[in-house]
């Protein structure tokens, strides 16, 4: 007996065997299992979210003698709690009922309902607006790896805008190309414990879904692509290498799988070359604050400096250019021709601008659309981005006068004509006439077709609405009939429609006659209702006609997605156009009110940057940002620059401003100086001394490091290298030997363009001997014995360092500021007295200082130390204070 009982309570019930089978098929995401109107998780999948969204956690029956842990979230608000799950970094399974309680019982009295996952959302996957950030983009990569590491690629997509696009890549630059995409989700294989692809790749800051090695065969990959864009051979699109199919192979697969089948609308795959981009590894990102800040915030970036743009599309269009700027000339050119021409005609930039914030997001509506995800309000997104890109294609053309439009925009117009031509005014007539002004969220709530677009619908609904007005009608007849006159036709789910009276005149209708025509269903302490046959029968005529309604109207949407989905390239070339368009007017809008210039950009190793500036630090001071030249690599030029100077008088601001000047000129985008002439440049580095990477596991100076022999290892001829008090992280000695050997090897080995700033006085030496390093310093002036910064860079090396009139500046204790000018005066004297500016290193070879302790100071620690507080009297104690302070009064 006892065995029996412990058997069943051990034995799972039927639900959660289902529960537990789905769950195998989805076991690195949450299960969102549907019960009726909640979502429900178990097990660690409720420990996880119910943490993670600050929910109860509950129980609910046993599973192998445990209590199950529970926790739920409704259906109707289930996105909130979606979207805080998946910026948590997690993976939601959506397990949906696919019929109804009554269809299983149907097959049996304890059958289930039946449930399927039907989507796997994923933090590189969402499409919803309400989980995405309207001005960026959402990207999910896939890494493919063949030849055990000699072979490599990237493939990446936004799955919000069917932006698809793929590129070759290997160990050494991994990082940096995952740093210049920045998806939120990477598919990767499982790799071993020891492969060389594992630190670039772990260490960033992404949902990481590892894939077993054949998710990844180049074959299969092949297959998948034609089969997603219905092609019998891949030679439209170009030549892809194994380990781009295979990078795309498994994309494709991962985006199928988490859709369920359902496959979004994607642009045909983009291949993009290994020497088309501007590399810039993860560290320089960080350091140069180009999308984001240290803290993580778009505020007090440089994107956020130069942002002008107005559509969505616009503000991603130009995050992506800032994240990989270009090195070719003439695709450089294009794009400076573009903000070049509406910055010659502001009045139609302003036009065409005016324009631009009107336009809705094509690229996001037609993927939903393509996804099955969108709603009607989508397809009138359709519509008004296609009616605006016809305005915007007439307004610029007819703008440009006699002038030719560059071929940026000539494309661009060309793609939005397109609205105007064959393709799109009949889809645009047939939108219009298709939808109702007032549009729901979702198809299925229907009333969103428009009266006379369809005649079956119409019909349908003229029935329906017939049916209403007969039902209207008959209150006032059964009023007549009963005498009642505060008889009403009322409607509810549960009854359907029905006669109500007051409880005093329920018996009437109760007795007969009346009893033949009112049927008593329901009695209230505040009323009696009845139901009527008639009323019966056209309520199921209403409701008939409204599910006859619903299903017709599903029926017309899905004809309508399909007629737009047929155009979707098309579409999707319009959505482009509007982004660089919006790009475009953004960078004119720039330069006409911040006074940035277009830079000259050609092959040489020039770096000509006249009254430059940086773009944030100038925005955030009031009083005026002093623009500064820097002059590296003409003929015989300097190519690199030693900068010297105290603290705060603007040294990192100097280097970090040069160094987002060439990205912005090679982003295609203007700068903020006077002139700018700059020989392509095709890595930028740039490292500020000392960041603790703890939770890396690696101490200040092992990262330091490491960054520096990156570039030390990295820098061609044709890079700009940003180094800022590297060394600082060790000793004196250490750290200045490793400057001092950083800036030869940059001077003899790289042969770079870079900017050097260090607070080592002594290598200022250096420019002795290398020929090509110049000294530059920032300049500060002397006032009453405090020092006034007038961030200007000069010429020739700083003659010291102000360090303590800078503490001075910045509350350090008068004590401690006047102890530390006598430390300070002493160390120079002992320089002064011997040892001369090249021999290494000065600062660190001064032995301690034996400092002289003041005489009085002698008297007073004597008598302090005569002094014995425990057989002291109260009294005894008062004179001796009386005594240390005439003691001090003496000085
Ligand atoms: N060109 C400039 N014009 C006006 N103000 C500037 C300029 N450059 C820097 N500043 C101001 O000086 C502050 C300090 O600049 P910055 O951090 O570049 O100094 P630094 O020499 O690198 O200092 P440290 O050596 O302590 O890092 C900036 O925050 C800014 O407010």
């Amino acid at each position: 007996m006892t065995k029996t009982k412990t058997k069943s309570a051990n034995e799972p019930t039927p639900m959660m065997v289902q529960y537990l089978s789905i769950k195998g098929t989805a076991k690195d995401a949450l299960l969102f299992y549907r019960m009726g109107d909640f979502y429900e998780l178990f097990f660690d999948d409720a420990i996880a979210a119910a943490r993670a969204l600050d929910i109860a956690l509950t129980k609910r029956g046993q599973h192998a003698g445990e209590a199950i842990p529970m926790c739920g979230v409704p259906f109707h608000a289930y996105e909130n709690y979606l979207a805080k799950l998946i910026r948590a970094g997690h993976k939601v399974a959506i397990c949906e009922q696919m019929e109804s309680p009554e269809e299983a019982k149907k097959r049996g009295s304890k059958s289930v309902v039946k449930r399927e996952i039907v989507r796997t959302v994923t933090p590189g996957t969402i499409v919803e607006d309400s989980l995405l950030d309207a001005r960026s983009n959402n990207f999910l990569a896939a890494l493919a790896i063949f030849r055990d590491g000699a072979e490599a690629a990237i493939a990446w997509v936004d799955v919000s805008t069917g932006e698809l696009s793929v590129r070759e890549t290997n160990v050494d630059r991994v990082a940096a190309d995952l740093a210049a995409i920045s998806p939120k989700e990477l598919v990767v294989p499982d790799f071993d414990d020891d492969s060389p692809w594992r630190t670039p790749v772990m260490s960033r800051d992404m949902t990481l879904s590892p894939q077993a090695a054949h998710y990844f065969d180049s074959a299969a990959g092949q297959r998948r692509i034609m089969e997603t864009y219905s092609v019998a051979s891949l030679d439209g699109f170009g030549e892809f290498s194994r380990p781009e199919c295979g990078a795309l192979g498994a994309l494709l697969g991962y985006v199928t799988l988490t859709q369920a089948g359902r496959m979004p609308a994607l642009n045909p795959p983009r291949r993009a070359a290994l020497s088309e981009a501007m590399v810039i590894d993860a560290a320089t990102r960080v350091s140069l604050e180009i999308l984001q800040t240290q803290t993580g915030t778009r505020k007090g970036s440089l994107l956020w400096a130069i942002d002008r743009t107005v559509t969505g599309a616009g503000a991603r269009l130009l995050a992506s250019r800032l994240s990989a700027p270009l090195t070719n000339l003439n695709d450089i050119g294009a794009r400076h021709d573009a903000i070049g021409f509406f910055e010659v005609a502001r009045d139609l930039a302003d036009k065409v601008r005016g324009l631009l914030k009107e336009t809705p997001d094509a690229a996001r509506a037609i993927s939903r659309l393509g996804a099955l995800r969108g709603g009607p309000r989508d397809l009138a997104a359709i519509r008004d981005a296609l009616l605006k890109a016809r305005e915007i294609a007439q307004t610029i053309s007819s703008g440009a006068g006699g002038n030719t439009l560059p071929d940026e925009l000539k494309n661009g117009v060309i793609a939005l004509e397109d609205a105007k031509g064959a393709g799109f005014s009949e889809l645009v007539t047939k939108l219009r006439e298709a939808l109702s002004a007032e549009l729901p969220m979702l198809a299925r709530d229907g009333g969103f077709i428009a009266k006379g677009f369809d005649p079956g619908l119409d019909s349908v609904r003229i029935l329906r609405d017939e049916s209403r007005r007969v039902i209207a009608g008959l209150e006032s007849n059964y009023r007549e009939l009963s005498g009642v006159k505060a008889l009403k036709v009322k409607h509810n789910n549960v009854l359907g429609y029905f006669v109500e009276t007051p409880p005093t005149q329920g018996d009437k209708l109760m007795s007969a006659p009346l009893n033949e025509t009112f049927i008593h269903r329901q009695t209230l302490v505040s009323a009696v209702r009845f139901s009527t046959n008639e009323l019966a029968e056209l309520d199921a005529k209403i409701s008939r006609a409204r599910d006859e309604a619903q299903a017709r109207e599903l029926e017309l949407f899905e004809g309508l997605c399909r007629t737009i989905l047929e155009r979707r390239t098309a579409i999707s070339a319009v959505a482009a156009a509007i982004a660089e368009i919006d790009v475009a007017t953004s960078g004119a809008m720039l330069a006409l009110e911040h006074q940035y210039v277009r830079p000259i950009i050609d092959d040489s190793v020039s770096f000509e940057i006249k009254g430059g500036r940086h773009p944030v630090v100038e925005r955030s001071i009031s009083d005026g940002f002093i623009a500064n030249d820097c002059v590296l690599g003409d003929k015989d030029d300097a190519y690199l620059w030693l900068v010297t100077g105290p603290n705060m008088a603007g040294k990192s601001t100097f280097l970090r401003q040069n160094a987002l000047i060439a990205i912005l000129a090679q982003a295609g985008l203007y700068v903020p100086a006077t002139r700018a002439h700059i020989g392509i440049i095709d890595r930028v580095f740039s490292r500020v001394g000392a960041s603790d990477d703890l939770a890396g596991g690696r101490s200040t100076f092992m990262v330091e490091m490491v960054e520096t022999a990156a570039i030390l290892n990295q820098a061609t001829a044709h890079s700009l290298v940003v180094l800022d008090e590297i060394g600082r992280g060790t000793s004196t000695f250490d750290g200045m030997s490793i400057a001092w050997a950083a800036v030869e090897h940059l001077h003899d080995t790289n042969r770079c363009r870079g900017l050097f700033a260090t607070h080592y006085h002594e290598l200022t030496a250096l420019a002795e001997k290398l020929r090509r390093l110049n000294n530059v310093s920032m300049k500060v002036r002397e006032w009453k014995g405090d020092v006034v910064f007038l961030h200007e860079v000069g010429a020739g090396p700083a003659d010291r360092s102000y360090g303590v009139a800078v503490a001075r500046l910045a509350g350090l204790p008068p004590g401690a500021v006047k102890r530390a000018e006598v430390i300070l005066k002493m160390l120079e004297d002992r320089r002064q007295g011997g040892g001369s500016m090249t021999e290494l290193p000065l600062f660190a070879a001064v032995p301690e200082p034996e400092i002289e302790t003041p005489h009085q100071n002698n008297q007073l620690t004597d008598a302090l130390n005569a002094l014995d507080p425990d057989s002291m009297s109260p009294r005894d104690a008062l004179e001796s204070i009386y005594r240390l302070k005439s003691l001090l009064d003496e000085v």
